[in-house]
């Protein structure tokens, strides 16, 4: 049996919150405030309190922080003509918009929309092209997130085969582009992948990002493994899991992400980092 070691997302935070403080710190005293905004969009009790966590995680960081807060309801017009607004606010290094939208907006048009120097969830285009160039401006919160705990726990990439189940735009595939630039041997695999299981149990780090509850068993883990779990589902008695059963493979794994308690808290960690890193650019001219 391995001797097992949880990535703790939230010990990581707490870390990394240290030197951010400082960071912040050194901006002020060249009268420079990092600015962060969010707008959300309608009610969704799960967004909104995304949000409050941002917020105070901005603000204990003595980031500034805007919530623009519209009913779900707003036109996408509306939508449009506010993002054009932070695009031009001087005060504003970095904002968001806090998906998911309501269906009657159109989310690409929206995300088209930030100007891409701002863009800190780093989802426009061109960000993502230059992530595949490996010139990245901004990165996707989460993946930057799990590269970040990864780091702090010294997993070495380099030369590793990486297994990838899921290809989002938001979790799988920035994942892959971000391991691909630490020279692992990356895989993405998805829902048409044949023989899953088989390729999975290949990687020395598995990354799982696919929302189906507790889908990944020991029969996808190699013996010693590093298992990232991005999930945020629900089991039958309706209590928060991840896709990957925990208590299933934790004799297999090396290293492994809860849920909650893993890649989430690192979310808001990699989000705040890079508002500060905008602004650290807007001092340096
Ligand atoms: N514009 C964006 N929208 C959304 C993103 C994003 O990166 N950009 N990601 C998710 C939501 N999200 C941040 O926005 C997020 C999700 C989960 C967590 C987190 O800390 N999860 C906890 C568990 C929380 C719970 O108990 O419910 C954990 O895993 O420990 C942080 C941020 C969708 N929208």
């Amino acid at each position: 049996m391995n001797e097992m070691e949880i990535l703790d997302g939230k010990k990581v935070a707490s870390a990394l919150d240290e030197k951010m403080t400082d960071r912040v710190a050194n901006l002020k005293k060249q009268n420079i405030t990092p600015g962060l905004a969010v707008i959300l969009v309608g009610d969704n009790k799960a967004s909104s309190i995304y949000v409050r966590n941002k917020k105070r995680r901005a603000e204990k960081l003595g980031i500034n922080f805007q919530l623009i807060h519209f009913d779900a309801s707003v036109t996408e017009n509306e939508l449009l003509e506010k993002i054009d607004q932070l695009n031009h606010d001087d005060s504003i290094d970095g904002f968001i918009v806090q998906l998911p939208l309501p269906d009657h907006i159109d989310e690409d048009k929206v995300i088209d929309a930030i100007d891409s120097k701002k863009d800190v969830d780093g989802f426009a285009p061109n960000n993502v092209g230059s992530l595949w160039i490996g010139e990245p401006h901004t990165l996707p919160a989460t993946a930057s997130g799990i590269l970040m705990m990864l780091d702090f726990y010294n997993v070495d990439l380099d030369g590793k085969n990486v297994v990838i189940i899921g290809r989002s735009n938001i979790v799988g595939k920035p994942v892959a582009a971000m391991m691909l630039a630490k020279n692992a041997t990356v895989t993405i695999t998805h829902s048409h992948t044949k023989n899953l299981s088989e390729i999975a149990k290949r990687a020395d780090v598995l990354v799982v990002a696919i929302g189906q509850a507790k889908f990944v068993n020991k029969d996808f883990v190699k013996d010693g493994a590093v298992v990232v779990d991005v999930g945020m589902d629900h089991d039958e008695n309706g209590k928060l899991c991840g896709d990957v059963d925990f208590d299933n493979v934790k004799d297999t794994v090396s290293m492994i992400s809860p849920v909650p308690g893993g890649v989430g808290p690192m979310t808001i960690t990699a989000l705040v980092d890079q508002v500060i890193t905008l602004a650290e650019g807007r001092a340096n001219g």
